[in-house]
């Protein structure tokens, strides 16, 4: 993206979602970090369709935030291709919103929780522009359905784990993008912020979003996602969550040694 069309960036460079494909088409997609031997990711090809709840698994270093920022499209794929509702990945920012990994983000940083979710809001302005009372009205939604409003003027280093994460999904539906990636939203939250990010993503799958959601969690993966994708650098298996978490395929992705006298499938 040229240094003008990121100033301009506001709605005004958008492409439009090319009518009748999926929200996410990945097809043989490859990534190397600069300074590594390995691949982070190799020939990975998935298709998701629009409304879609997918749970992203996999042992650690598998490549999960790797695949989730290339579709954001902060790292450009070096072999294969994203799209994101037809269009390449960096075009689509309107359309795609992360939860970031909670450790990932510095919470040092002197914003109130109101200013985080506010940036949610930053890629429908335009350049120099005030959020407007859309914005805000967006904002005050987001913040009331992860309950922080009461929150609103507190310094985001004044909050514990669980709250942060609220805070980070706040963002994210202020945003009020068409495909969310969560990355780890389970660590550090009680069962009551984990049963709220589920109902929020269920509820925004029956909107006809979709959402990618990666954790080790495997344990809430039948009740609240439809379709599960086990990668480790590669798909190992994917399809509905029952017949992708299988004893098989833990000890293939995990490295265990595979009982058949425990388990018949
Ligand atoms: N900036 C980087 N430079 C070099 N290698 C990296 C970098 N970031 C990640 N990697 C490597 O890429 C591979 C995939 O990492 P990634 O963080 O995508 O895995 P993950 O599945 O999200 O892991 P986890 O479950 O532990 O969060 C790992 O081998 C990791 O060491």
């Amino acid at each position: 993206m040229s240094i003008l069309t990121r100033l301009q960036y506001g709605g005004q460079c958008d492409l439009p979602a090319v009518p009748h494909t999926d929200a996410l088409e990945i097809s043989e997609v490859s990534y190397r970090y600069p300074n590594s031997q390995k691949k982070a990711l190799e020939n990975v090809t998935l298709h998701i369709q629009p409304g879609e709840r997918l749970a992203l698994v996999g042992p650690n270093g598998a490549g999960k935030s790797t695949l989730l920022q290339l579709i954001l499209g902060m790292k450009k794929e070096q072999q294969g291709a994203i799209r994101v509702y037809g269009n390449p990945a960096h075009h689509c920012r309107h359309r795609v919103a992360i939860v970031p990994q909670r450790a990932s983000v510095d919470w040092n940083f002197p914003l109130t929780v109101r200013q985080v979710v506010t940036m949610g809001r930053y890629v429908h302005l335009g350049w120099m522009r005030r959020p407007g009372n859309r914005d805000k009205e967006k904002v005050d939604e987001a913040m009331e359905t992860m309950g922080i409003s009461d929150l609103s003027s507190r310094q985001i280093s004044q909050l514990s784990g669980g709250q942060q994460q609220r805070v980070m999904l706040a963002r994210t539906l202020a945003h009020d993008a068409d495909l969310l990636l969560l990355d780890e939203p389970l660590n550090h939250v009680d069962i009551k912020t984990q049963e709220l990010i589920f109902h929020t993503i269920e509820r925004l799958s029956k909107a006809g979003k979709t959402a990618i959601v990666s954790t080790h969690d495997l344990g809430v993966l039948t009740v609240h996602f439809n379709r599960a994708v086990f990668l480790d650098r590669r798909v190992i298996a994917d399809g509905p969550v029952d017949e992708v978490i299988t004893p098989r395929t833990i000890a293939k992705a995990y490295g265990f040694e595979f009982h058949k006298d425990y388990h018949n499938d």
